[in-house]
């Protein structure tokens, strides 16, 4: 499993610099990394949440599990209309947990666990947003207006690159610097990315393909023969539920809202699917974490 994490890092990688490369400003190079990442990582590492915690789940628990899952999205919902900034907020803050613990799957944290995934997190969002600044603030400007921040970017991204090395080196002493070397190249080449292929080569790479061998690692001996085969079928019924179900409110939205918009509301989409999946695989990572 850590070969396929590692090939999807160097394809994350060649993706990143060949764009820097040969294709600066080729749109089309972005959409469609965009969208097959998206469509065959990103969507689909957080389709089998209900199997996590309960790899054989029954009918009845399966009810249950949708009920919790749809409770916490409709709650959230609620607060992104009446509160879009405290969503906003709250979607960041949760995002940078569950990016950086995602950086400690094979290697679990002993000290400051939450803190250094705050802080991971923290420094890769910050590099994705502050490296293209003028199109995140286009996007945000629909719910916050952001034009002063763009001078605060670079100490914001010191700062949580710092803390994020010493709280490394905290758990890992000398070991640790490989990661810190890893995420601070990473950090680089996110920072030169356009917004959306920064955001995407992270999400894929980085983030849902390890988490994906995880879950696979974890629901192996429920797999039968053919485990592969069998690992994505159970990944598409939610998968394509949620691609489906995001595309039909793009479309219907599409010709009433400006191209910013859209994407924000695709943002927003993602944080309504997000915030449970944040919520279990956190359940499952923590549980999974002792067997370490
Ligand atoms: C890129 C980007 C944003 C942040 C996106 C985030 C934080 C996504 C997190 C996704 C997660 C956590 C998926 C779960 O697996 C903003 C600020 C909304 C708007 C500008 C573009």
């Amino acid at each position: 499993m850590k070969g396929i994490e590692t090939a999807g890092k160097i394809i994350g990688a060649t993706l990143g610099i060949s764009y820097l490369l040969f294709f600066e400003g080729n749109e089309m190079f972005q959409w469609i990394c965009f969208a097959t990442i998206l469509i065959s990582i990103g969507i689909p590492h957080g389709a089998i949440d209900h199997l996590l915690l309960n790899p054989v789940v029954g009918r009845k628990n399966l009810i249950r599990f949708i009920f919790k899952y749809l409770l916490i999205i409709a709650v959230y919902l609620a607060i992104w209309l009446i509160f879009p900034i405290l969503a906003l907020a709250a979607f960041l803050i949760m995002s940078a947990y569950h990016f950086g613990q995602s950086h400690f799957l094979k290697t679990p944290l002993n000290k400051f666990s939450s803190l250094t995934y705050i802080s991971l997190g923290s420094f890769i969002l910050s590099t994705i947003l502050w490296g293209d600044f003028n199109y995140t603030q286009s996007i945000l400007a629909n719910i916050i207006d952001v034009r002063g921040l763009p001078q605060y970017g670079i100490f914001v991204i010191a700062f949580f690159w710092g803390l994020s090395a010493t709280l490394i080196g905290v758990n890992f002493g000398e070991k640790g610097l490989i990661l810190v070397l890893e995420i601070s190249l990473l950090g680089l080449l996110l920072y030169q990315l356009p917004l959306l292929l920064g955001f995407i080569i992270y999400f894929g790479f980085w983030h849902s393909l390890p988490s994906m061998t995880e879950e696979f690692d974890a629901l192996k001996d429920y797999l039968e023969n053919q485990k592969l085969k069998n690992f994505i079928k159970k990944l598409l019924p939610f998968t394509s539920m949620s691609l489906i179900g995001i595309a039909l409110i793009l479309l219907f939205f599409h010709q009433m809202m400006e191209f910013d918009q859209l994407t924000l509301l695709f943002f927003i989409l993602v944080s309504l699917i997000s915030a449970p999946h944040i919520w279990y695989m956190n359940l499952f990572l923590e549980a999974r974490k002792n067997q370490y």
